[in-house]
């Protein structure tokens, strides 16, 4: 089943024992007899052709396990179809689920479902008290709660009446937990829709390679949408080359020419830079010292115009000091430049028009989310944003999309870069031009020909996924592969090399063990973290049964392991990160 051991299934519910405490406390629940839905208090758009196909396809075989990866361009309307799929389970009394990224269930979302379907919507988020999540698990367990929309921990809520599993954005990392046990909440949907013999729809517009693999073999039915609902029309895409251009916060005359004419224009612009912060190193000017984090082989970065320093691995946060520690000078500069000094800049450039950040540092919550969108209202403005924005948000008034600051992106180590980033640069562009006005998307980079650029500009993310998925085989990586990744962590570096050593010994043992490839034990990309030294052992292999059987065999004598107790470690399954 994927990603996690059948055995560790009971500690998946970890999370939710405080809920269920709660629960107990108020006495047994008792189930409802389900009633057909009402009727919808807003009627939707007919669903075109495309669309109708896909419904059709979902509903064929309502009644048994099937699954649908359904890959529609951004803006092509995959919510009308899981709409009309949930409609159509709530006619014959049955519950629907719904699962979204982190940060895409947004008031907007549950107002949209709730005004289609004419029943309470339930909301699950991590947001909520344990009182609340109760109230939420009974409401399912009665079969009171006919639609529920929620994050991860979402995929292990009781349904009597399971009719209909969807996972919106499957190819969103925040699905796969990565704190104590892990899971990721796409595959155990997966095997929840198999357990319970109803319909799981995958929804994006820049699938996972594991899921168009699983789609191209014949596992999941593949459905498209290849053309934006409605009248919008995709947006038309411009690289502006900065080479040898003069910048200002890292933005060219020619970006700032674009805004200026899209604001004058009424329309709203959103600048997407994945760095948060002020900058993000401070460096002096005098004798090149740069603020580093003592707990990590890292730089600190710059908050609060250059007042205070903070690590983004550690959490460790100080006053910036006022001269260099090193030589004394007071030639301290912040280089670079995060979402707080893109703030700075724009505001003072565009005085007239509201100019809304929303980062980690602005937006911890959903209201926080809801209220910055308020600020920016319906009028020209502009919306600076790290990945957070890049999902699902439907704002009509955005006609110019800027991508700055992408390129350490495109020289990663980290061999799902690559999809990482194509999946952000398509997301992201899909905000542009989503109602009647035209959009425009513009892409600033020191590497215009770099090939990922080149690909996604000529053929979109289903050109790119053509070739990295050919890459992927060439090099066995998976999803052609199966790998696991045992990461330890302690004071000294040769406790945890030896831990993984031994760990490795004991897997190489295991009747599967001549079918493992091992690569390590390695330093971890970042080998100090939080005053540890960090080091990794990656297993692979090309059958997964193998895999599996090697951990089932080997984890009791490697959790015996003396050297296990003088270490920090973990194993991930199908790791989405290598760090
Ligand atoms: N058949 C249709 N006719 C007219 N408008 C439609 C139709 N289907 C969807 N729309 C409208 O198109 C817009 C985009 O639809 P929707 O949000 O469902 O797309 P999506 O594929 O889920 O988008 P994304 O993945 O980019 O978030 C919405 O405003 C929606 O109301
Ligand atoms: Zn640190």
């Amino acid at each position: 089943m994927g990603a996690v051991a059948e055995d560790e299934l009971d500690s998946l519910f970890e999370d939710w024992r405080p809920a269920l405490r709660s629960l107990d406390q108020r006495g047994v629940v008792e189930q409802v007899v389900m009633q057909p839905a009402g009727t919808p208090v807003e009627p939707g758009p007919q669903p075109n052709d495309e669309q109708r196909a896909a419904i059709d396809a979902i509903l064929a075989n309502p009644d048994a396990f099937g699954a649908f990866l359904l890959d529609g361009i951004t803006g092509s309307g995959k919510t009308e179809v899981y709409l009309h799929a949930i409609a159509d389970c709530l006619a014959r009394c049955k519950q629907a689920l719904v699962l979204v990224p982190e940060i895409g269930l947004t008031p907007q979302t549950l107002a949209r479902f709730r005004a289609r379907l004419g029943v309470p919507v339930y909301a699950l988020h991590s947001g909520l008290s344990d009182g609340e999540r109760a109230r939420t698990w009974a409401a399912c367990l009665r079969g009171q709660a006919r639609v529920v929309v929620g994050t991860r921990s979402a995929v292990f809520l009781p349904l009597p009446d399971a009719g209909l599993i969807v996972v919106d954005e499957e190819h969103d990392g925040s699905y796969k937990q990565l704190d104590g046990i892990r899971y990721h909440a796409r595959d155990f949907a997966l095997y929840r829709g198999h357990a319970l013999g109803v319909p799981v729809v995958l929804g994006s517009a820049t699938p996972s390679m594991e899921s168009l693999r699983n789609a191209r073999t014949g596992r999941y039915t593949h459905l498209h949408l290849r053309k934006r609902a409605g009248a919008a029309k995709p947006p038309a895409v411009r690289v502006i080359d900065i080479r040898k251009r003069a910048l200002d916060a890292g933005l060219s005359n020619d970006l700032i020419d674009s805004i200026a004419r899209t604001l004058e224009a009424g329309g709203q612009v959103l600048v997407f830079k994945n760095r948060r912060g002020y900058a993000p190193v401070l460096l002096c000017h005098d004798c090149g010292w740069t603020a580093e984090c003592p707990r990590c082989d890292a730089s600190m970065t710059v908050h609060a115009k250059g007042r205070r320093l903070q690590c983004h691995h550690c959490g460790a946060s100080k006053r910036a000091p006022d001269a260099c520690p090193d030589c004394g000078g007071l030639a301290l500069q912040p280089q670079g430049a995060g979402t707080e000094k893109l703030e700075e800049t724009l505001a003072a450039r565009f005085p007239q028009v509201p100019v809304v950040r929303i980062d980690k540092g602005t937006t911890r919550n959903r209201d926080a989310l809801a209220g910055h969108l308020e600020t920016l209202g319906d009028g020209p403005g502009i919306l600076i944003g790290t990945q957070m924005l890049a999902k699902g948000h439907d704002l009509p008034g955005l006609t110019l999309v800027a991508v700055v600051g992408i390129d350490e992106g495109l020289f990663s180590a980290d061999f799902r870069a690559p999809e990482k980033l194509a999946q952000l640069l398509i997301q992201v562009s899909g905000r542009a031009g989503r109602a009647e006005q035209a959009g425009e998307v513009v892409l600033q980079t020191h590497h215009p020909e770099h090939p990922l650029l080149h690909t996604l500009l000529t053929g979109g993310y289903s050109l790119f996924a053509d070739e990295e998925l050919a890459l992927r085989e060439d090099a066995h990586f998976p999803p052609f592969a199966y790998i696991a990744m045992f990461r330890a962590e302690a004071r000294d570096m040769d406790a945890a090399n030896t831990f993984l050593t031994e760990a490795r010994a004991q897997l190489q043992a295991t009747p599967t063990g001549t079918l493992l490839t091992a690569h390590g034990p390695l330093p971890a990309p970042m080998p100090r973290r939080a005053g540890f030294q960090r080091a990794q052992l990656i297993v692979s292999t090309n059958a997964r049964p193998a895999l599996h059987a090697a951990l089932d065999a080997a984890l009791p004598a490697i959790r015996e392991l003396p050297e296990a107790r003088k270490v920090r470690w973990s194993l991930d399954v199908d790791p989405v990160d290598l760090y």
